[in-house]
């Protein structure tokens, strides 16, 4: 069976667990894994020296791998994380370890979550068995403003999850809260916050992000596009609550409005950051699609961080997925079909330093149109099927 039927091949899902120095990282690890549901899973700490798990560890599986208490795996990458997952992969399906069903890989504070999403989507190995559930990035409710002011690296972070957890939220009052909440929504508006103390949370509402949902056993495009929160975020802008975010030009100041938080520091990394949603009514050429998407990868590939899309692409009678990040992009998945009557193509981006306007203009020019601007189509794939780069 196949994605083209809408019965995903059976790979293993893979989060990733992001966030700032401090932010409750591995108190939030410490506390998944003690809970019951995630006793099949492999937890890959992809950094340096102590894990801070070692409490939980009963038995040793090899040099760099342990069996936790709670019967899940766990191994600390020193060096490359493709041998590791390779590796994993590798000695599950000979039955040397646990038949493990998840993976989450657990990134240092510093870590920019781009290639790690690099390395799942381009290795042919690892994309063959595993798929990118979500990321999952961990946001300090005391420190997280600041560390935002000062980091751009958590900003991005913070971008590109697919779920944010606003964490020591037992050292934090209601206003603070809310101040940090909004400016979340302003950088990411998809991704639903969860607040947490102690890393206490409910696996189920952390994972299962992904285009497959395995609750229906099916693909569920509306929980994993999620393109209402950026119709709400350029609704939001005009009526006093939205700054920045989705005007199609760089504004370069500050509005310095509400929650209190410094003027001068606030947003300035933020400001940096777009999301927004682009539609089509039209079928879209599938060719120029794609040649659109080399171009913008080519020329502004570090720009975007993160690309979701549903197609109507001519000549097919059900829907397309697409989904990037900065320069890579995933084969694209034929669903089964339409979720409802709503035919139209739907991009939403996240993007640093490339204003909406930019990206509204290429794609137009791609698409034709704008007839006169319409670029050279250049040999590319004859349908989504035979794949994108
Ligand atoms: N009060 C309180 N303290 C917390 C909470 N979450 C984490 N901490 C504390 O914050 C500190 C940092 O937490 P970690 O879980 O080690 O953070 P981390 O993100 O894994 O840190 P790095 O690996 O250094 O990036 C520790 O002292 C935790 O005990 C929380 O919800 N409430």
């Amino acid at each position: 069976m196949s994605e083209r039927d809408g019965t995903p091949p059976e790979r293993l899902p893979v989060s990733i667990i992001t966030g700032f120095l401090g932010s409750g990282k591995t108190t939030l690890l410490k506390h998944l894994l003690a809970h019951p549901d995630m006793g099949e899973t492999a937890v890959v700490i992809n950094e340096f020296g102590e894990t801070g798990l070692d409490h939980l560890l009963v038995e040793k599986a090899d040099d760099d791998t342990v069996l936790l208490s709670s019967g899940c795996l766990c191994c600390t990458v020193r060096g490359d994380l493709i041998d590791a997952l390779r590796r994993l992969f590798r000695r599950r399906h000979k039955g040397e370890i646990p038949a493990f069903r998840r993976v989450v890989i657990e990134t240092t504070g510093l870590a920019d979550p781009a290639p790690i999403l690099h390395t799942l989507m381009q290795d042919p190995v690892l994309t063959a068995v595993y798929r990118l559930d979500g990321i999952i990035t961990t946001v300090d409710a005391v420190n997280g403003q600041d560390q935002m002011d000062r980091q751009a690296e958590s900003v991005k972070q913070v971008a590109v999850a697919d779920r944010l957890l606003l964490t020591k939220c037992d050292l934090a009052g209601e206003a603070a809260l809310q101040a940090l909440e909004a400016r979340l929504r302003k950088i990411n508006p998809a991704a639903p916050i969860l607040r947490v103390a102690h890393g206490r949370i409910d696996p189920g509402q952390l994972f299962n992000a992904g285009l497959y949902n395995p609750e229906s056993k099916s693909l569920d495009v509306q929980r994993w596009l999620r393109e209402e929160a950026y119709a709400d975020q350029r609704h939001g802008h005009g009526h006093g609550h939205d700054h920045g975010h989705d005007h199609g030009h760089d504004h370069g100041h500050d509005h310095g409005d509400d929650h209190g938080h410094d003027p001068l520091d606030r947003n300035r990394h933020d400001d940096h950051i777009r999301a927004f949603c682009i539609t089509r009514d039209a079928p879209i050429d599938w060719q120029r699609f794609c040649n659109w998407i080399d171009m913008l990868t080519a020329t502004r590939g570090a720009g975007l961080l993160r690309m979701k899309g549903l197609l109507n692409v001519a000549g097919e009678a059900a829907p397309v997925a697409v989904h990037g990040v900065q320069h890579l992009f995933h084969p694209p998945v034929v669903l089964p079909a339409w979720p409802d009557g709503d035919r139209r193509s739907r991009i939403v981006l996240i993007t640093r330093d490339i204003p909406a306007a930019t990206i509204e203009e290429s794609l137009a020019a791609f698409l034709g149109d704008d007839a006169a601007a319409q670029p050279a189509a250049e040999a590319r794939p004859e349908s989504p099927t035979s794949g994108v780069k």
